[in-house]
């Protein structure tokens, strides 16, 4: 009888620790959702039922207002809907929200923890500030022949394959076309991913992304539980991939020293082709609209602060997202949202978006500085390939994507098979 009493008890001391913060946000006037105990309000994510950004968008649908109050485990965070503050955050006030949520730690992840995306703001602006001149005009314009010659390549992998099945898993293709380039631009290494079924690269990338539970649970306490990562010591990627990308970064730093001459060349006539084919860019935002990989952006408040236009005051340490997912998809600024229109980014409709609701990179001083490299790179695959191949969708074909609840990226959950077919006539 005493050991029931006691049990009890201490299920109600747990359960009144766990739920102590959840009249939060209705303390500070903030319309909010209703949490559930020990979950908060992200259950479905927590038994791998939904994807993470895809549930953060969910209920950035639920209160039409200019923000929500959620709760992840017991604590608060406030999901920023109204364009105008989502500038205040990412923009105006970026010196009260330069540092991420997301959990940052040196001691216990010293690879992470010196990740641009990732560092702590004083690290950020060290970090930031050495890498922004590799990504000048000039030195983007050098890695077009590098990156043309590596589609170069991949035209041939599709041609070869092709020729054995028409179908293939777009989504492994484009892995693989993907990690050659991050090889070769970043580290300056053929990994041969296209090449090689079992490339090195490949396999590591695989690992970094494939989503073992280990990995998920991993990667997800440092978005929400951070008293987890110190509690267990956890890194964000696994060791093997840790020792992999050291020893890869190394090696190549030591082959630079030793051979100044190392350049790339220039493909500049593909850039002029694709140049005239505008359409292809309305796709490409298009694309990173309705599938957008990186559908959410955090930010950690680091002073007392007055949303503006509204008497809300946030505390230090109160992490804000903007669910670029619930944005893209939110019919007050993309009618239609669910429908494929690459005409929404024609030269007369652009003026209708703004850069605070169509966030694929981000915004801001702490947007994505990869933005115009990755554009470059995709646009260099898209019109190669597109004018060597009719490609369509077949009975494979997924009729809607869906997400891996064990991504904290947006990732199909099932393989894209699509019907490539080598075109009678080349642009
Ligand atoms: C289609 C491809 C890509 C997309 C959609 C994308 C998207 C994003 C987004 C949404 C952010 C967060 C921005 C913010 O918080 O405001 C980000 C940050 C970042 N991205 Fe990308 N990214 C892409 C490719 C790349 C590539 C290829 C690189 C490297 C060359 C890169 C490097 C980074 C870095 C370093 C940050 C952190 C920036 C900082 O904290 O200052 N990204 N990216």
């Amino acid at each position: 009888m005493h050991s029931l009493l006691l049990l009890c008890i201490t299920f109600y001391v747990i359960y009144k620790y766990l739920t102590r913060n959840f009249d939060y946000w209705e303390q500070k006037n903030v319309p909010y959702i209703r949490p559930k105990p020990f979950f908060g309000n992200i259950c479905e994510v927590f038994f791998f039922r939904k994807q993470f950004a895809v549930q953060i968008a969910e209920l950035y649908h639920q209160i039409q207002d200019r923000m929500v109050g959620i709760f992840i485990l017991n604590q608060p965070f406030l999901i920023v809907k109204d364009p105008e503050i989502i500038k205040h955050v990412l923009v105006k006030d970026f010196d009260i929200f330069r540092n991420r949520s997301i959990y940052s730690n040196e001691n216990i992840d010293s690879l992470s923890a010196n990740f641009m995306f990732f560092a702590e703001a004083n690290k950020w602006k060290i970090l930031r500030t050495k890498a922004s001149p590799i990504f000048t005009s000039g030195k983007l314009k050098n890695m077009y022949g590098t990156v043309g010659s590596i589609v170069k390549k991949f035209v041939n992998y599709l041609t070869e394959e092709t020729v054995k099945t028409p179908i293939l898993d777009a989504r492994e293709v484009c892995a693989r076309y993907s990690m050659d380039v991050v090889a070769t631009t970043n580290f300056g290494v053929d990994a041969a991913c296209l090449k090689d079924k079992n490339a090195d690269f490949y396999l590591i990338g695989r690992r970094m992304f494939d989503f073992s539970y280990e990995n998920t649970i991993r990667q997800a306490a440092y978005f929400v539980a951070p008293f987890f990562i110190k509690f267990a010591k956890l890194q964000t990627f696994d060791r093997h991939v840790y020792n992999y990308i050291k020893h890869l970064t190394t090696s190549q730093i030591n082959f630079r020293e030793e051979n100044d001459n190392y350049r790339n060349g220039d493909i500049i006539d593909i850039l002029v082709e694709f140049k005239r084919r505008k359409v292809i860019n309305d796709m490409i935002f298009e694309v990173l609209r309705k599938y957008p990989p990186l559908s959410l952006l955090d930010r950690k408040c680091s002073t007392i602060y007055k949303i503006p236009n509204s008497d809300v005051i946030i505390e230090p340490g109160t992490p804000v997202y903007i669910s670029v997912y619930g944005l893209h998809h939110d019919e007050k600024y993309f009618p239609n949202p669910e429908k494929f229109i690459p005409e929404r980014f024609s030269k007369e409709n652009e003026r209708n978006i703004s850069d605070y609701f169509y966030l694929p990179f981000g915004n801001g001083p702490r947007n994505c500085i990869g933005k115009r490299y990755s554009i470059i790179v995709l646009k260099l695959a898209l019109v190669e390939i597109l004018s060597e191949f009719e490609i369509k969708t077949c009975i494979n074909t997924p009729l809607k994507i869906e997400y891996s609840p064990k991504s904290l990226t947006l990732v199909p959950n099932k393989n894209l098979y699509l019907k490539f077919k080598k075109s009678a006539i080349h642009f």
